[in-house]
């Protein structure tokens, strides 16, 4: 049996539904010869460390545990006693990846999986990619930070793995990265990249208030963690540089033509998320609304675009015709279409569920199976 262990960081939406895939496929991955060892869960304030990282990992049972304490708001530290496992904060939590990932990296695959929505987590992931562990990411926030740090990462080309991080479970960095590397240059990208901004946009049209469809998809799990995140423009930005930098454009975020659905003085400087969801979002219904009457009253709809060519990427909202292939896009699907040599009359076009922690986890699943081929 092919052993595979992991360590998670981040046990939010995403973190948890990943541990739930891990467990309901146990007999799936033993008829495939694979067995999922998790040694390690992180959240934002500790490490727990299963007792055996040689052997075995956290059981079961634990894990589910795990799920049901952060799903309730505890921490993880309130699962000591639960477990075979230690419990460390801070440095020690960083210095205890470390030696992990020294003792497991170059012989098992050891995979260290970024579910968290933070930027910290980059010296830890550069740090295991360069005693040879795997990466796996949804997180994009360490993909998006200087490119210096992206190029760091990704010059481990076979050890990493982000394909959650651009159209959730949708195989959009496979399909970018298997053209490039056929040698047929990439001309454009468009799409819609946000299963919260199409979600928003097609319930708009539904006559919905903007205020409850955003609080229905952060239920759902397709906002990030501060839904200004999405309604920024900023999660589409980081998903266009992404793929602006797969390219081989050496840009930043700041290169960015970004559109926002809502003022600076709603900003996370002047307002608490609680507060921006109580009070602040019902004040931009009207304006939202009154934008989508406008683009219907001329046969459009509202999407939220993303347009990556000519050493440029921009983001923003687009009037399009309603039977246009993004003006068809329902709910939180995300649709993207790549023109390239080969796709120049016809581009290669993936469509589905964009978002949604089911099929992010689901993602992140597949690609930690994807890299254990390294290690046969
Ligand atoms: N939902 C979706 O459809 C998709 C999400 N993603 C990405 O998945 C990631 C996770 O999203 P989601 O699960 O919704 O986010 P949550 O906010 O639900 O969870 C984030 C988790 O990360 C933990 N965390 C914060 N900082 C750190 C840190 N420095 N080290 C380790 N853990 C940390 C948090 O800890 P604590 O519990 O203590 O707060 C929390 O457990 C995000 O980056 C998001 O962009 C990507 C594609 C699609
Ligand atoms: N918040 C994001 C989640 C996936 O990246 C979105 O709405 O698309």
């Amino acid at each position: 049996m092919k052993s595979i262990p992991i360590i998670l960081l981040g046990c939010g939406g995403v973190g948890r539904q990943l541990l739930d895939h891990i467990i309901s496929s146990r007999s799936l991955h033993s008829k495939q010869g694979i067995v999922i060892r998790v040694v390690g869960v992180s959240d934002s304030s500790s490490l727990l460390v299963s007792d055996d990282i040689m052997l075995s990992g956290m059981r079961d049972e634990f894990l589910a545990e795990i799920c049901r304490a952060k799903s309730a708001g505890s921490p993880l530290k309130s699962l000591l006693n639960h477990g075979h496992c230690q419990l460390f904060r801070g440095q020690d939590a960083l210095e205890n990846i470390v030696s992990i990932a020294s003792s497991l990296g170059r012989s098992t695959g050891l995979a260290v999986v970024d579910c968290s929505a933070s930027a910290e987590t980059i010296g830890i992931l550069e740090q295991v990619s360069s005693l040879g562990c795997c990466v796996v990411l949804a997180n994009k926030k360490p993909l998006t930070c200087a490119i210096e740090d992206f190029e760091k990462l990704v010059s481990h080309f076979r050890r990493i793995r982000f394909e959650s991080t651009v159209g959730a479970g949708l195989p959009v960095i496979a399909s970018v990265t298997r053209v490039i590397s056929s040698g047929d240059p990439i001309s454009r990208i468009v799409g819609s990249l946000s299963g919260t901004l199409g979600y928003v946009m097609s319930e708009l049209e539904e006559g919905k208030a903007f205020s409850e469809i955003v609080r229905a998809a952060k239920s759902l799990g397709y906002t990030e963690p501060d839904p200004r995140d999405d309604l920024s423009g900023m999660d589409v930005a980081r998903k266009g540089l992404i793929l602006s930098r797969l390219l081989g454009w050496r840009i930043n975020l700041s290169d960015i033509k970004i559109e926002s659905l809502y003022p600076s003085e709603f900003g996370p400087d002047s307002m608490s998320t609680d507060d921006f969801l109580a009070k602040g979002l019902s004040q931009l219904d009207e304006k939202l609304k009154e934008r989508v009457v406008t683009a219907s009253s001329k046969g459009n709809v509202l999407r939220y675009v993303c347009v990556i060519e000519d050493l440029r990427c921009n983001v923003g909202l687009r009037e399009l015709p309603k039977d246009s292939a993004l003006g068809r896009l329902r709910g939180s699907d995300n649709l993207v279409e790549i023109y390239s040599r080969c796709y120049k009359n016809s581009p290669l076009v993936i469509h589905g569920a964009g978002a949604g922690n089911d099929t992010t986890a689901a993602g992140v699943l597949a690609d930690i199976i994807d890299l254990q081929d390294l290690f046969a």
